[in-house]
């Protein structure tokens, strides 16, 4: 051993931080083997295989994580110091919670507005819907982190947690697609949450990444990013194993939902 590498200790370079294309393509790699269209559960449901009550239990318990969308967003906007930020993370609670019409533009009843009535599409009454009875525990567990995560974590991790919204939108093509060719018994209405989803999800997406383009400086922050989508992309699979699951018990018994 030479003296000098016996006194000074050794110092690792720090790596460099990746490109915007590289980040993006790690971000891609983690979504093709974890975002949730790869789930058995999605799969069965975009091949037509699903009951009406396995559809039905899925629209039941996806209201529990939709519902709690805006107020994991509130929960990040209270962590925004600057002005703009602010008034452009607002319209995503608007966009759920709905918005009154006014001079600057039309009304709009929102996401939560609509999912009740996709719920009304296939068969569940929204008064079921709005107690949160039959939610399961997975479903609670799963939500509660996501919600958490983004109450406890930097502004740079809760906003690239929701970066999963960069494949929502294609998702949300083939289901509208699978929907309309297998399952003509839920009423066309039912299907308005994705179509206005589609257009919005690429919007939101776009807008966190270039906030994560901006924010993730150093090596150190793009991994942290990395790990934000990664815990994401596992609470929406943690989901839908609760789901898969209580179908599975619960097949046969025709009046689960
Ligand atoms: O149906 C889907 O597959 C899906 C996925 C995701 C997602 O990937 O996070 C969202 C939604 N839908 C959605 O409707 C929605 O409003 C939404 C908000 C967020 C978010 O993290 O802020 N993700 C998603």
């Amino acid at each position: 051993m030479s003296t000098a590498s016996a006194r000074a200790p050794r110092r690792t370079a720090r790596p460099l931080p990746w490109t915007d294309d590289e980040l993006e393509h790690r971000l891609r790699e983690i979504a093709a083997e974890r975002y949730h269209h790869r789930h058995p559960f999605n799969l069965r449901m975009h091949d037509g295989l699903l009951t009406p009550e396995e559809l039905r239990c899925w629209v039941l318990n996806r209201f529990h994580y939709q519902r709690h969308i805006p107020i994991k967003d509130a929960l990040i906007l209270a962590k925004l110091d600057d002005r703009e930020l602010r008034r452009s993370w607002i319209r995503r609670i608007h966009d759920h919670d709905g918005r009154d019409g006014d001079g600057d533009g039309p009304g709009d009843a929102g996401g939560i507005e609509r999912w009740l009535r996709l719920g009304e599409a296939v068969g569940l009454d929204r008064m079921l819907l709005l107690s949160g009875e039959g939610v399961l525990p997975g479903v609670r567990l799963a939500v509660e982190g996501y919600v958490n995560f983004c109450r406890l974590g930097t502004p740079l991790e809760a906003i690239a947690s929701s970066l999963t919204e960069l494949f929502a939108p294609d998702l949300m093509v083939t289901r509208i697609g699978a929907w309309e060719r297998h399952y003509p018994w839920i009423e066309p209405e039912g299907l308005r949450y994705f179509q206005v989803r589609v257009q919005q999800g690429r919007r939101d997406a776009d807008e966190a990444l270039a906030l994560v383009h901006r924010w993730a400086e150093t090596r150190a922050d793009q991994e942290r990013v990395l790990s934000a989508f990664t815990f994401k992309c596992d609470v929406l699979w943690s989901l839908l194993d609760a789901v898969e699951r209580a179908v599975a018990l619960n097949s046969g018994a025709a009046d689960a939902y």
